[in-house]
C-alpha cells in the first residue's frame, strides 16, 4: 500500500531538521511519506495531493493556505521540551533567578510557558536580543539559541529545540486512520523508562555518596553542623553531638534557635564568615569557623566547625616536640633580641617586614653580632614558623660529609652509606626555612649544588636519580667579604646573586656604643636569673671601659663577660674585674680605679699596723686554701704571733674588702682574683721602691 504523505511547513530549517529526524526516530517515517518544506520554497515546491500539512506555529496559517491543494487539511504542530533536555535544568537550585533566553519576546514567552507545563518551577526572566534583564543573573536556560545569550552569563543551560509533542503525533495517526499509533507511542514511552531508570540510578548514587560524606564528617576530629538558609540544622555530626551534649533530642530538621544552648547559638551567630575564632563556651575555650555554603550564586547556609582549643594546642604541642626532638626548632624570637640603638632598631624593622616574606634573605655581620639569632626570629616571624627550622654551618662540618649531610643519599650511594638511605637537611627543612650559616666557608662544589637547588627548587640524593621538589625559604649569613671573594674567584657570582635578594647589615657593637650599658642590664638580669643570684651593677669606670672597648667577639663576647662578672662580682663589678682588661703579659690590670682600690687598702692596712699579716695570709691563701686553723699554725711558723681572735678579725676585713672568699663551715678561705691583684699592686709598689714595711 502506497504512504500517505505527512508535510511539515516552518519558516526556518530548524523545525523541520527536528521534525523529520523525531520522524525517524520515533518510526513515524516507516508508516508515512515525510516532507518539509520551507515556507519560502512554497512557490515552487508543491504539496502532495492528499497529504497531511502539518505548521511549525499558528501564525504562517494564512500565508501556507493558498498553496494547499483543494482538501488538503491543516493541522498546526503542538510542541514541548524534551525531558532528556530538561535533565540539566535540575541541576539549577530552586530559587535562583534564570535567564530564558530566545530570538524574539514571544518565543521567549512562549518557552517559559513550556517549560513550566513541564513542571519546572523556576524564576524564569525572558531574554532576547536588545531586552532588559536583571543584572544579578548568572544563569541562562536557552533552547539551541546559546549565541544570543548575553556575555556576563557565567553558566548556559543548552535545552534543545522543542520537540513535536504526542498529541500532534496522535492528531496524524487518527487523520490517516493508521493504527500504527500505539507501535509509536511505546516507543515515547521506552525512552520515559529509560529516563526514569537513569535517574533512579542517580538518586541511589546520591544517596550512596550522602552516606559516604556522612562517613567522612562523623570521621573527622572537628564538631561539625551545617544550617540551611533558614537556619534549620541539616546534619551535625557524632562530635558536635558529644561537645554540645545533644544526645538523643531531634536535631535535624529543626531550627537551631530552638534546639541548640542559647548561649552557644549565640557565639554562633556573633561568629563572622570564614574567621577563625577562639570562643569560650562552658567554662572552655574553643576554635571556632563558620564558613557560608554558596551554589550557583545563591546562599544555601553555612556551616559551623568547631573544636577544643586544647585539642589544637596539644596537636601543635605535638608536632613542636617532634621537631624539637629532632632538634628542628627556631628557639629564638625578635623579643629574644636587645637592642635600642636606631641603627639597631632599623635593622629589626626591616627584619621584621622580610620576615612574611618568602624571600632569601643574606644576613652580613662580623663574628658574634647575632646573625643565627635573626635568623631564627625570622622564621618564627614567617608563615612558616610552625615548620622546620634547619640550621647547617658550613664551617663546622667536614666537606666529606657535608654533601651527603645536605641532600641525603640513597642506599648503596657509598661505602658505609646507611641501609634506606639518608633523608638531607634539606629535605628536613621542607615547608620551613634552612639557614645557611658561614656560607662563604662553603666549597666550589657545594656552592654549584647550592646554585642548583636554589635555580630549581628541587634536590636529588647523592646517587639518586629521581628529583624531589622543595619548598624552601633559604637565609644564608655569613662575616666574610663576599664581593672580595667573587674577585678573588672564591665564590660564584651567581650564587651571590641568588642569596643577596633581601641583605640584612648587622652592625658591629663598637659602631653602637650607646646600646652597651642597656644591653649589659638586661645580660645581668638574665644570668642572675639563671644563677639564682641577685643583680649587681657596674662602677661608673668599668661601664666606661666597656664602652670603650673594641668588642671584636661583639654581642657574644660581651655577653660572656655579664656571665663571668655574674660569678666573680658581689654587689659592683670594677674594671680590674673585666676579663679583657687583663694584661696578657705581666698578668696585672692597669687602670687607675684599681690602683685607687688597692691604694686605699694599703692606706687602711698600713695605718692600722696590720699590712704584714694581712699580706701574709694573702699569700699563704694563694698557695693553697686553709682554713682558720691550719692558717694560724702557718703564720706562726713563719714567726708571726697571731691570736686566733686577732685572726679571725684579720679575715672578716680582708672577706669585707673582697679580697678572700671565706666558704662555709669547714670548707677553709681562699684568695679572691681581687685579693690577688692587691698582691700584684703591692709587687709594682716595691718594683717603684715605695717599699711596704712588712
Ligand atoms: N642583639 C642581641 N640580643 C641578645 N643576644 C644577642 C644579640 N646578638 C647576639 N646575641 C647573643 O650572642 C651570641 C651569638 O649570636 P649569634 O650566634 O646569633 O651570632 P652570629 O653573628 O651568628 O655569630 P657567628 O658569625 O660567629 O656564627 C648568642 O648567644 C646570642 O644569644
Amino acid at each position: 500500500m502506497e504512504k500517505k504523505t505527512v508535510t511539515f511547513i516552518a519558516k526556518m530549517d530548524e523545525f523541520l531538521h527536528s521534525a523529520v529526524s523525531q520522524c525517524v526516530e520515533l518510526g513515524v517515517s516507516d508508516d508515512f511519506h515525510i516532507e518539509g518544506i520551507r515556507m519560502d520554497q512554497l512557490a515552487y515546491r508543491p504539496i502532495a495531493e492528499g497529504s497531511l500539512v502539518v505548521l511549525s506555529t499558528s501564525m504562517i496559517e494564512s500565508f501556507v493556505e493558498p498553496y494547499l491543494p483543494p482538501g488538503t487539511k491543516m493541522i498546526v504542530a503542538k510542541r514541548m521540551f524534551s525531558y532528556q533536555n530538561l535533565r540539566g535544568m535540575l541541576e539549577i537550585p530552586k530559587g535562583v533567578k534564570v535567564l530564558l533566553v530566545s530570538d524574539t519576546p514571544e518565543t521567549a514567552q512562549d518557552n517559559i510557558d513550556l517549560i513550566r507545563a513541564a513542571g519546572l518551577d523556576f524564576d524564569l526572566y525572558p531574554y532576547y536580543p536588545g531586552a532588559e534583564y536583571p543584572k544579578d543573573i548568572e544563569i541562562a536556560v536557552t533552547p539551541g539559541e546559546a549565541e544570543h545569550v548575553p556575555p556576563h552569563i557565567r553558566k548556559v543551560v543548552d535545552i534543545g529545540f522543542r520537540v513535536i509533542d504526542l498529541t500532534t503525533w496522535l492528531a496524524i495517526y487518527t487523520h490517516f486512520d493508521n493504527d500504527n499509533f500505539q507501535k509509536m507511542t511505546m516507543r515515547t514511552l521506552q525512552s520515559l523508562f529509560f529516563i526514569t531508570k537513569e535517574l533512579n540510578n542517580e538518586i541511589q548514587h546520591a544517596h550512596l555518596l550522602s552516606k559516604y560524606l556522612e562517613a567522612i564528617v562523623n570521621g573527622i576530629e572537628d564538631a561539625v553542623i551545617a544550617f540551611d538558609e533558614e537556619e534549620i540544622i541539616r546534619f551535625v555530626n557524632q562530635k558536635a553531638v558529644d561537645s554540645l551534649n545533644l544526645h538523643g533530642a531531634q536535631i535535624v530538621g529543626e531550627k537551631s534557635l530552638a534546639c541548640l544552648p542559647s548561649d552557644f547559638y549565640e557565639l554562633f551567630m556573633d561568629c563572622g564568615e570564614n574567621e577563625d575564632i577562639l570562643v569560650d563556651w562552658a567554662n572552655k575555650t574553643y576554635f571556632f569557623r563558620k564558613t557560608h555554603i554558596f551554589m550557583e550564586g545563591r546562599f544555601l547556609g553555612s556551616l559551623l566547625l568547631f573544636r577544643q582549643a586544647v585539642e589544637i594546642e596539644k596537636l601543635e604541642h605535638d608536632y613542636r616536640m617532634r621537631l624539637y626532638n629532632k632538634g628542628l626548632v627556631a628557639k629564638y624570637q625578635f623579643d629574644d633580641i636587645y637592642g635600642e640603638s636606631p641603627s639597631f632598631q632599623k635593622v629589626l624593622q626591616i627584619a621584621r617586614k622580610i620576615a612574611r616574606s618568602n624571600s632569601t634573605v643574606l644576613l652580613l655581620g662580623e663574628t658574634g653580632t647575632g646573625k643565627e639569632l635573626l635568623a631564627q626570629a625570622i622564621h618564627n616571624a614567617s608563615p612558616r614558623r610552625r615548620e622546620p627550622f634547619v640550621g647547617v654551618n658550613f664551617a663546622a662540618i667536614s666537606e666529606s660529609l657535608l654533601e651527603s649531610e645536605l641532600f641525603g643519599y640513597e642506599e648503596g650511594a657509598f661505602t658505609g652509606a646507611r641501609k634506606g638511605g639518608h633523608i638531607g637537611w634539606f629535605e628536613l627543612a621542607h615547608k620551613g626555612t634552612i639557614f645557611l650559616d658561614e656560607i662563604g666557608d662553603a666549597s666550589g662544589a657545594i656552592q654549584n649544588r647550592l646554585l642548583r637547588v636554589l635555580q630549581e627548587r628541587q634536590i636529588m640524593r647523592v646517587g639518586g636519580n629521581k628529583v624531589i621538589p622543595t619548598d624552601i625559604r633559604v637565609i644564608a649569613a655569613t662575616n666574610q667579604d663576599l664581593k672580595q671573594m667573587i674577585e678573588e674567584g672564591t665564590f660564584r657570582a651567581d650564587l651571590y646573586f641568588r642569596l643577596n635578594i633581601l641583605p640584612i647589615h648587622l652592625p658591629p657593637l663598637r659602631k653602637r656604643q650607646e646600646d652597651i650599658p642597656w644591653l649589659v642590664e638586661r645580660f645581668i638580669r638574665r644570668y642572675a636569673y639563671d644563677l639564682r643570684r641577685p643583680p649587681f651593677t657596674l662602677s661608673k669606670e668599668a661601664m666606661k671601659a666597656m664602652q670603650e672597648y673594641e668588642w671584636p667577639g661583639n654581642i657574644r663576647e660581651l655577653e660572656n663577660v655579664i656571665e663571668y662578672l655574674a660569678h666573680v662580682v658581689e654587689e659592683e663589678g670594677y674594671v680590674y674585674q673585666l676579663p679583657f682588661m687583663v694584661d696578657q703579659e705581666n698578668g696585672s690590670i692597669e687602670h687607675d680605679e684599681c690602683e685607687a682600690v688597692c691604694e686605699q687598702l694599703y692606706e687602711a692596712y698600713s695605718q692600722r699596723g696590720f699590712l704584714a699579716e694581712m699580706v701574709a695570709v694573702l699569700q699563704e691563701l694563694k698557695q693553697e686554701g686553709s682554713g682558720r686553723y691550719a692558717l694560724g699554725e702557718q703564720l706562726q711558723a713563719q714567726g708571726m704571733e697571731i691570736s686566733s681572735q686577732q685572726l679571725r678579725y684579720r679575715l672578716k676585713l680582708l672577706q669585707n674588702d673582697e679580697l678572700i672568699q671565706v666558704g662555709k663551715g669547714r670548707q677553709g678561705s681562699k684568695i679572691s682574683s681581687k685579693g690577688e691583684e692587691f698582691l700584684r699592686y703591692l709587687n709594682r709598689r716595691n718594683g717603684r721602691g715605695d717599699r711596704h714595711e712588712l
